[in-house]
C-alpha cells in the first residue's frame, strides 16, 4: 500500500479509519478517466496516488494522469483560461472557532474595548467596507468576496440580535457589539454595505451562515433568503477543508460537521444563489479523504447544479498551528499539487470549472496547473490576508495586463469572466487597453491607475 499521503509523511500519528487500500488497479482506473467512465472513491485514490501498489508517486503514471485531466479540460471547456476582476473585501480577523490550520483570526477578547495591546487584527464597520467596495467598482471590478472570521458581535439582521441579547444561553458566542472596539454592524448591513452599483458579492460561507442563525430555529434556506434580499449573489464554498468527520476532528474540531456543510450549501442553492466549492488539502488527510471529498461534491452537485467551480487550496503551512505545535511537517508537494487538480477535473464529471489558486501556487506553478486540468485562473483580488498571514508570499494582485500576456504565453485564450461565467470577454491582448471590462462601472481601464 502507498503512503504517498498517509499522515506519517506529513509527520502526523493519526489513527484514521478510512485508509487508502483499494481493490483496484491504478491501470483500469486510469483507462475508465480516459473512457469517461464516471470514477469511484477506489479509482479516484488509485489515480491521485498514482497507484496503490508501489510508495511515493510514480513519475511517468503522474504525467498519464495529468495528460488525461488535460485532455478532458479541452473536451469540457476548451483552450479559454477565464478569470475574473475581483477585490477580497473580508470584514473581520475576530474569531474564536480555533482551527489548528488557520492564522488569519485573532481571538475576539482581544477586540474588545478592556484590551489595550496591538493585536494587527481588524474589524470594518459597514460604512468602512462600503467606502473600500466603492473605490473598487469605481476601478471597474466585478465581483467583491468577503469571508471573514465568526466575530461573536456578529449577527444575522437586527431580529437575530434580539434573539441573542435575550438568550440566556451562555453557549451562542455572542457578546454584544458595545463592547469592542468596532462595531460590525450585522451580516445583512455588511451585505447591503456592499452591493456598490449592483456589483456581484460573493459572501457567506457554510461557516459563516451557521453563524448567522445560531441560538435560533431558521433553517438555512430562511437565512440565506434574507441575505439574498440583502443583496447576496452567491456563496462561497470554503469552510470545507477536507469534508470527512475524523479529519475534521483534528484540523477543526470547533466548526460544523460535514453533514452540515452540505446542507447550508444545498439550502444556498434552493433558494437560487449559485456556490462555488473548495478543498483544502495537504495536511493531515490521507489520498481516500482527498477522494472521499470530491465525491461528496460530485453528489451535491448532481443535486444542485449551482457549483460553478471547484477549488483546489494547497495548505499554506508555514505560520499555523498544525506546524508549530509539529501536527505536520510541511504542505502538499508539487507532484500532489498537480494531481489533486488533474484528479478533481478528472473525478468531479459534473463541475465545468476547475480553479488554479496563484495565491497559493505561485505565477509559474499556477500556471502549470492549467495544462494538468484546470481552466480558470482565479481573480484580480486586490487584497489578501488569509494566505498571507499564513506564510504564504505570492502577492495580492494580479492585473488584466498581467494575466493576459499570462495566459497568451501559454497559448491559451484569456476570458475575462463575470462570477457565474455565464458573462465572457476574450481579452486581445495586443490591444492598448485590456479591460477590465465587465463590471458596473468599468471602462476598460487598468484596475489600478
Ligand atoms: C479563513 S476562512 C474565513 C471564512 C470563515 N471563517 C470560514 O471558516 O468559513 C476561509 C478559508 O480559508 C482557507 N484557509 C485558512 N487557512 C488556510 C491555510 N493556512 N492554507 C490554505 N487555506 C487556508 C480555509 O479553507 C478556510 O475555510
Ligand atoms: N483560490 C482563491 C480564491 N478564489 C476565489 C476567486 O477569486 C473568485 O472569488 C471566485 O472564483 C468566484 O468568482 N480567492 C482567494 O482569495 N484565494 C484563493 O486562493
Ligand atoms: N477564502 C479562500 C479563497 C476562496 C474564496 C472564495 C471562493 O469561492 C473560493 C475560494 C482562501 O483564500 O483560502
Ligand atoms: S478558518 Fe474561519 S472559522 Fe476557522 S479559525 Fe479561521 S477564520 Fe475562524
Amino acid at each position: 500500500m502507498s503512503d504517498a499521503f498517509d499522515a506519517a509523511r506529513h509527520g502526523g500519528e493519526f489513527d484514521f479509519a478510512h485508509r487508502p487500500a483499494t481493490d483496484q488497479s491504478f491501470e483500469n482506473a486510469l483507462a475508465k478517466a480516459r473512457n469517461g467512465e464516471r470514477l469511484t472513491v477506489d479509482d479516484g485514490v488509485e489515480l491521485i496516488a498514482t497507484g496503490t501498489d508501489r510508495a511515493g508517486i510514480d513519475s511517468r503514471r503522474k504525467e498519464l494522469v495529468l495528460e488525461a485531466a488535460d485532455r478532458r479540460r479541452a473536451e469540457v471547456v476548451g483552450d479559454e483560461v477565464t478569470f475574473v476582476a475581483n477585490l477580497n473585501n473580508n470584514v473581520t480577523t475576530a474569531c474564536n472557532t480555533g482551527c489548528l490550520f488557520c492564522n488569519f483570526k485573532d481571538r475576539s477578547e482581544q477586540f474588545r474595548s478592556d484590551y489595550q495591546e496591538e493585536h494587527g487584527g481588524f474589524t470594518k464597520t459597514p460604512e468602512e467596507s462600503r467606502e473600500i467596495v466603492a473605490d473598487a467598482v469605481e476601478r471597474g471590478i466585478y465581483e467583491v468576496t468577503s469571508v471573514s472570521g465568526l466575530h461573536p458581535a456578529l449577527a444575522l439582521d437586527d431580529e437575530h440580535l434580539e434573539i441573542l441579547e435575550a438568550s440566556e444561553r451562555g453557549d451562542l458566542n455572542y457578546r454584544p457589539a458595545s463592547e469592542y472596539d468596532t462595531d460590525p454592524g450585522t451580516y445583512a448591513e455588511q451585505i447591503r454595505a456592499m452591493s456598490v452599483d449592483g456589483v456581484h458579492v460573493h459572501s457567506m460561507t457554510p461557516e459563516e451562515a451557521y453563524h448567522a442563525r445560531r441560538g435560533t430555529e431558521w433553517s438555512y434556506e430562511e437565512v440565506f433568503e434574507r441575505l439574498r434580499d440583502a443583496g447576496l449573489d452567491s456563496v462561497p464554498g470554503t469552510a470545507a477543508e477536507i469534508l470527512v468527520d475524523e479529519v475534521r476532528d483534528v484540523i477543526c474540531p470547533g466548526k460544523i460537521g460535514s453533514g452540515e456543510w452540505v446542507d447550508a450549501m444545498e439550502a444556498a442553492a434552493n433558494v437560487g444563489l449559485d456556490t462555488t466549492a473548495t478543498i483544502m488539502y495537504g495536511h493531515v488527510e490521507n489520498a481516500r479523504h482527498r477522494v472521499m471529498h470530491l465525491r461528496t461534491i460530485r453528489e451535491l452537485q448532481d443535486r444542485t447544479g449551482a457549483i460553478t467551480e471547484f477549488v483546489p487550496l494547497s495548505f499554506v503551512h508555514q505560520e499555523t498551528p498544525l506546524y508549530e505545535r509539529d501536527m505536520v511537517d510541511g504542505g502538499a508537494s508539487t507532484d500532489e499539487d498537480e494531481l489533486m487538480i488533474a484528479v478533481s477535473r478528472l473525478f468531479l464529471d459534473n463541475v465545468d470549472h476547475i480553479q488554479s489558486s496563484w495565491v497559493k501556487y505561485g505565477d509559474e506553478q499556477g500556471l502549470k496547473m492549467l495544462n494538468c486540468g484546470a481552466d480558470d485562473f482565479m481573480g484580480t483580488i486586490l487584497s489578501e490576508e488569509i494566505t498571507k498571514r499564513a506564510g504564504g508570499g505570492y502577492g495580492e494582485f494580479r492585473s488584466i495586463r498581467e494575466y493576459a500576456d499570462m495566459i497568451t504565453a501559454l497559448g491559451r485564450t484569456p476570458v475575462e469572466r463575470s462570477t457565474d461565467y455565464r458573462q465572457r470577454r476574450t481579452v486581445d491582448a495586443d490591444a492598448d487597453v485590456v479591460g477590465p471590462t465587465l463590471g458596473p462601472e468599468a471602462d476598460g481601464t487598468p484596475l489600478l491607475e
